[in-house]
């Protein structure tokens, strides 16, 4: 039904706004629209499945017929079904032309340009290798490829896969038949996973195979490049190699880079430190010392200088980060040959998982390791390649056969985990990198569903439009666990989380996901609000003091003067004293314009406090701006659109409370959380799979992001493959249905569509059946 009345007026969907649909959506859930045939409450469907329309959320006997001249001339009678006690269109309109953001565009689905054609399964009935006909009697099957490479364990080997094709499988077979069939030691096995969850998760599916205990599996060194190389270098240096001397946190890291920067005359508020730091590591990485950097341009110059302060400064206090875990231990195997050689005759066979992710530093430990054996088993995927900013680099898997001559090669190329529909979708994206290796992913069934585009309006209506789609789904026997939403970057979480942290659907998400109220410059102009809202609040007072470029001991003398003057806080800051004129006049300033924000909405209030409080000025000078992935002004405006639907300050404030508390609670209870959807970013979600796939944001800047799209325009093309790779990665974790989501408006402003997907929608149509 497109008819209802809503607050005293009919209104009817044809001639609402389409940003005001989400409005409606939440006044709907409030009781404020009621049909416009009996008058009973109802509410605006708002999903990925139908055109939005209105229904009674208790069902009704008799259908409400709503009048044909208030329907669309184009619709005629039969071309309704009936549901909810209301007649709905049952044909989409076929959308030719881009998304207005005016009108509702329907969801479309992609035209899989290639027709499935079945593969002949070869699979090996090979009566020699016991173990694996007891593993295809427990009913894990392998087809001849996979079966070469569980197999083949002496010598050098290269498993060149492609996502769902069972390397995960394959390396826990290969370990599982190592250990049964060839009675190897567990000890002498180290497993390298890309991380610590993967591990345990390998170790895991070990105990259902058949043959193995539990001791045995405990016993086998596995574990990321870190954990491994970081317990050899505790256990010959223990004082030097204490918790208490890592840089665990990235601001610890960056305070040490600007002390330097400073005495260097670097622009602290403009410098990118934070760029710096990731060339540091990757220079780290790259085995390449303070003296052997060769800068490429003076940015890289002034980088090399500051890399030579930071490890200056932590050679002198004994302190150590994340690489130099690593390159500690390369150090150490270099220095004292007879413990590289220890540690080669303790160790039989590798098995190195994502290898298309290792960088130098990791390659040559392993190369080191194993120079008596050769027994190296890597298994990789350079499409999956998704780290290349932290120093990995694809070329060690596609190099690999040099290094170790007589390597043996293995191709899997058959994807067991998603129809063909979503191969190919997979394969029509990734064909567009320059830099890979060429292969193509070939499914084992067709279904006769296919990947769905849809539009929202913005990021709110997106997590609306996933929130009726996983309910609808769950209504008709879905699992929560079967659902993932994946995004580029944690902020993009933050309307979804909203979303779902007030359904009744339980979800869990990485622990380091903060809330997005919590974030910086969010929680300084929320300050604003808060103090005025309640002029005495000592923690919004602290918090506006950095925008304000006044010193924490300032608070103090408020505290002070607030006493001796009988004032608020918030008047007391026009008294301070700061020996600048024009500082101590803006002070002045400061206490009506704050007064004021309690009585504006609060996206006006935004603006106030950005451009009249002069937040905008303290965002550029404080350096977030200089920073390439997170800017402190997208954060702001991520903020305008967040309180959009929200009436004043006090219940926007209220919300944010909310969801802080949330946020907190929800990553407690994710800890013992089984059955639930998750929220992940795409880098977190390699290696996993799930039914139902939603990727948030498929547009320009959002996936590719605006970083990579900057760098591409100065002639880089590595980062915009890398961000291609990335949507590759998060296409392939759906093994029933995927949903590309393509906001019309992102960050307040008009988006379009990521050019990674372009090509797919070329080849829409939108009459085909979703479910
Ligand atoms: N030979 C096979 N027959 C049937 N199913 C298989 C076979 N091999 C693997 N699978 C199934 O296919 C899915 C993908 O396998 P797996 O997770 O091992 O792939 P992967 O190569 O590690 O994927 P990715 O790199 O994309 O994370 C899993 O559900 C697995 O159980």
């Amino acid at each position: 039904m497109k008819t209802a009345f809503y607050k005293n007026s009919k209104i009817s969907l044809e001639n609402i706004n389409r940003e005001d649909y989400q409005t409606l959506y939440d006044d709907g859930k409030r009781g404020f629209l009621s049909c416009s045939v009996c008058g009973e409450s109802v509410r605006l469907y708002l999903g990925i499945q139908e055109q939005p329309f209105f229904y009674h959320h208790i069902k009704k006997n008799t259908p409400c017929e709503e009048s044909t001249s208030e329907s669309s001339p184009r619709e005629s009678n039969n071309s309704f079904r009936v549901q909810d006690g209301f007649r709905l269109p049952k044909s989409r309109a076929v959308l030719t032309t881009e998304p207005e953001a005016a009108t509702f565009q329907h969801h479309q689905v992609l035209k899989i340009q290639r027709p499935f054609t079945k593969t002949k399964r070869v699979e090996t009935n090979n009566q020699e290798y016991g173990y694996i006909k007891e593993l295809k009697n427990a009913g894990i099957r392998f087809d001849e490829n996979q079966e070469q490479a569980v197999i083949n364990t002496e010598g050098p080997l290269l498993i060149l896969a492609g996502a769902g094709s069972g390397k995960t499988r394959v390396l826990t077979a290969r370990t599982a038949y190592m250990l049964v069939e060839l009675n190897i030691i567990p000890n002498r096995i180290m497993l390298v996973t890309f991380t610590a969850k993967a591990a345990a998760e390998m170790k895991k599916r070990l105990i259902s195979y058949p043959g193995l205990e539990q001791a045995q599996i405990q016993s086998i060194v596995s574990g990321t490049f870190h954990s491994i190389f970081y317990k050899i270098l505790l256990f010959h240096h223990r004082q030097k190699w204490s918790g208490e001397n890592l840089l665990k946190m990235e601001w610890q890291r960056e305070q040490i880079v600007r002390e330097a920067g400073r005495k260097l005359g670097l622009d602290d508020k403009e410098f990118a430190y934070d760029l710096a730091l990731q060339q540091i590591g990757l220079w780290k990485n790259m085995l390449c010392s303070p003296g052997q950097v060769k800068p490429a341009d003076p940015w890289e110059e002034k980088v090399s200088l500051l890399y030579r302060d930071y490890e200056a400064v932590k050679e002198r206090n004994g302190l150590y980060d994340f690489d130099d875990m690593l390159l500690g231990c390369y150090r150490l195997f270099k220095d004292q040959p007879h413990l590289l050689e220890q540690y080669q005759n303790r160790f039989d066979y590798f098995l190195i998982d994502e290898f298309q992710d290792i960088n130098k530093v990791q390659y040559e430990l392993i190369k080191m390791l194993s120079a008596r054996t050769k027994n190296v088993c890597a298994v990789g995927d350079d499409d999956q390649s998704i780290y290349a900013f932290r120093g990995s680099d694809p070329t060690y898997l596609l190099e690999f056969e040099k290094d170790f001559p007589g390597t043996n090669k293995v191709i899997l190329n058959q994807n067991y985990r998603s129809p063909h529909e979503i191969v190919e979708t997979a394969n029509t994206i990734i064909v567009a990198n320059q830099q890979r290796f060429a292969k193509e992913m070939k499914a084992q069934y067709s279904i006769s569903t296919k990947p769905v585009v849809f539009y929202p309006y913005d990021e709110e209506e997106e997590a609306t439009m996933i929130l009726t789609d996983i309910q609808e789904k769950i209504k008709r026997g879905a699992e929560p666990a079967d659902f993932a939403v994946l995004f580029r970057t944690n902020t993009a979480s933050r309307a979804i989380f909203e979303r779902l942290a007030t359904s009744s659907l339980p979800f869990k998400m990485d622990q380091d996901i903060e809330s997005f109220y919590e974030r910086f410059m969010v929680r300084g102009i929320l300050a604003f609000f808060r103090l005025s809202l309640d002029e005495d609040n000592g923690d919004a007072v602290k918090n506006i003091l950095p925008s304000l470029f006044l010193k924490q001991s300032v608070f103090r003398d408020l505290q002070a003067e607030s006493i001796l003057n009988d004032c608020s806080m918030l008047e007391a800051l026009s008294h301070v004293k700061t020996g600048f004129a024009f500082q101590e006049q803006k002070l002045k300033k400061l206490v009506p314009i704050v007064r004021s924000l309690s009585s504006l909405s609060p996206v006006i209030a935004i603006d106030r406090v950005e451009k009249d409080l002069g937040f905008q000025d303290f965002m550029k000078k404080r350096g977030s701006e200089g920073n390439k992935w997170e800017k402190g002004s997208d954060d702001i405006r991520d903020l305008k659109v967040a309180a959009r639907h929200t009436k004043n300050i006090r219940e926007f404030v209220e919300h944010a409370d909310h969801m802080i508390a949330m946020n907190r609670e929800i990553k407690e209870l994710g800890k013992k959380r089984g059955n639930a959807i998750i929220l992940s970013t795409i880098h977190r979600a390699k290696g996993l799979e799930y039914k139902y796939v939603y990727v948030l944001g498929t547009v320009e800047g959002g996936i590719p992001h605006d970083f990579a799209l900057d760098s591409f325009r100065n002639g880089e093309l590595q980062p915009l493959e890398e961000e291609r790779r990335l949507l590759y990665v998060a296409v392939t974790r759906a093994m029933e249905q995927l949903y590309l989501s393509v906001p019309l408006h992102r960050r307040g402003r008009k988006a379009n569509p990521s050019r990674f997907i372009t090509g797919l929608r070329k080849e829409l149509q939108s009459k085909e059946p979703v479910k």
